[in-house]
């Protein structure tokens, strides 16, 4: 069958960062109105799998992981499993020669599982439990990122003796970035990391130099997420630069290492921004070595952790068409997954792209919501989408950019059951995570 590539507009947007596409690169429009993606009809897959299901491009994972490594050939590039974490997933990643950011015994344990090199993986989290910090410790992981001062004893107080830690405090460097507050993480007066501007970030500093059984190799900072524009990075390293030169003139110390987290964004609709790996390198790694030189410090090994932008674009959700309603003026299409498959609009207020697939329609499009199978009115998943008018129970429709914080942030809301997820490539699907079921969901349920 004849395939022909999914037009896209791409407007020019003003900013540093370009406008992108929704739609995987392998996205094919086929003749009788299915799309494929990675060779493979969409409705296929929701046939082959059923409804809901999400399709994850492997190639289109690769090739993201790929621009990182590329962009910043001596930097450390590790992915942020919180985006999206199953068993392929973290062969992809380690294949591709990038590290693993985790923030959970639980993601800590699939990665041991797959092979991935301990020394690879870096531990994040606020709240870290003992079991979060000791099987850290029991697998060897690279480094542990402090988050807050009493952490800091408890983790040494977890080091057999004669062992050392590498750890890396993360900082507050007072830069405001992101798209929602819900994720904005570079000021005080959210729970993450430890403010420069109040002190607490030297203080730590300084507590984690005197123990030991620690070994800090580097400050962290992570600013937040979906975050459109290079500038808020320049800000912080130039924050960062400062504090490493204070930190050097106080202790004697200089450090080898110095991570910028994630938190470059994708576009949810045409148009969009997403900042590029190579303009990242020359902005925010140019600002790096020109300050440290200014600073007369040694300029550190650089981390990035994308998640959102190696794993948003390469997903895929299916939907099954159930009902079509009129109600106050709007028109609803409800369908067979929602917010426990992507809480995303309801918590953030995101608006996503919706593609009718698999049957050809000249019905004009009117703008209609989508909305989840979920007992309340506030699961939406696209408000004021364009979609055909004739589209009817039993369509299929197609969500891009669905590839992070969807099925890793999906819950067992109405015990509907989270979704199956399946790879495409060179024409081949295949299951990677089926779906939750009905046993599933009551196996947990084990009193009366
Ligand atoms: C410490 C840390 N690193 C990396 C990420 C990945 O963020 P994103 O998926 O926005 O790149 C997060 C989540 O925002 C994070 O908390
Ligand atoms: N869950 C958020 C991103 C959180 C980033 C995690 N540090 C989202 O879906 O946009």
């Amino acid at each position: 069958m004849p395939l022909v590539p999914v037009p896209v507009p791409l407007p020019d947007l003003p900013g540093s960062a370009p406008a992108a596409v929704v739609w995987p690169a392998s996205a094919q429009a086929l003749p009788g109105g299915d799309l494929a993606v990675g060779g493979v009809p969409l409705t296929e897959l929701a046939d082959r799998f059923g409804t809901p299901c999400y399709v994850v491009d492997e190639d289109e994972v690769r090739a993201r992981a790929r621009a990182w490594r590329a962009a910043l050939p001596d930097a450390e590039v590790a992915y942020a499993g919180k985006a999206f974490l199953c068993r392929a997933m973290v062969h992809w990643i380690e294949e591709e020669g990038l590290s693993l950011d985790v923030c959970s015994a639980g993601e800590l344990e699939l990665a041991a599982h797959c092979g991935f090199p301990a020394e690879r993986i870096v531990l994040h989290g606020n709240a870290k439990s003992p079991e979060d910090l000791r099987t850290a410790l029991r697998l060897g992981v690279g480094r542990v990122v402090i988050d807050s001062t009493g952490e800091i004893a408890r983790l040494a107080a977890l080091v057999p003796a004669g062992a050392r830690q590498r750890v890396l405090v993360r900082v507050v460097p007072g830069v405001a970035a992101g798209a929602h507050a819900a994720v904005r993480t570079g000021v005080a007066g959210q729970k993450f990391g430890l403010p420069v501007a109040g002190g607490e970030a030297e203080d730590a500093v300084e507590r984690v130099l005197g123990q030991p059984r620690l070994e800090l190799v580097g400050l962290h900072c992570h600013l937040g997420s979906q975050i459109t524009d290079l500038d808020p990075y320049v800000t912080a390293v130039r924050r960062l630069v400062t504090l490493l030169a204070r930190l050097r003139d106080k202790h004697g110390v200089t450090f080898p290492e110095l991570d910028l987290g994630g938190g470059f964004a994708i576009a949810y609709r045409d148009g969009e921004a997403s900042p590029d790996p190579g303009a990242y390198a020359r902005r925010v790694g140019g600002e790096l070595a020109l300050r440290c030189g200014e600073a007369d410090l040694p300029v550190p090994r650089l981390t990035v952790e994308p998640g959102r932008w190696i794993a948003g674009p390469a997903g895929v959700a299916l939907y099954r068409v159930l009902a079509v309603k009129r109600s106050g003026n709007r028109t609803f299409v409800a369908v067979d997954g929602g917010m426990s498959d992507n809480p995303r609009p309801a918590l953030y207020g995101v608006r996503y792209t919706v593609r009718l697939v698999g049957r050809p329609t000249a019905a004009p499009a009117r703008a209609m919501t989508v909305v989840g199978r979920h007992c309340e009115a506030g699961d939406v998943l696209a408000e004021d989408v364009p979609l055909p008018g004739d589209v009817r129970p039993g369509d299929v429709l197609a969500v891009p950019a669905a590839g992070a914080y969807h099925v890793s942030m999906a819950s067992a809301y109405n015990l509907v059951g989270r979704p199956p997820v399946a790879a495409v490539r060179d024409g081949r699907a295949r299951l990677l995570v089926r779906r939750e079921t009905l046993d599933d969901l009551r196996g947990r349920d084990v009193g009366v």
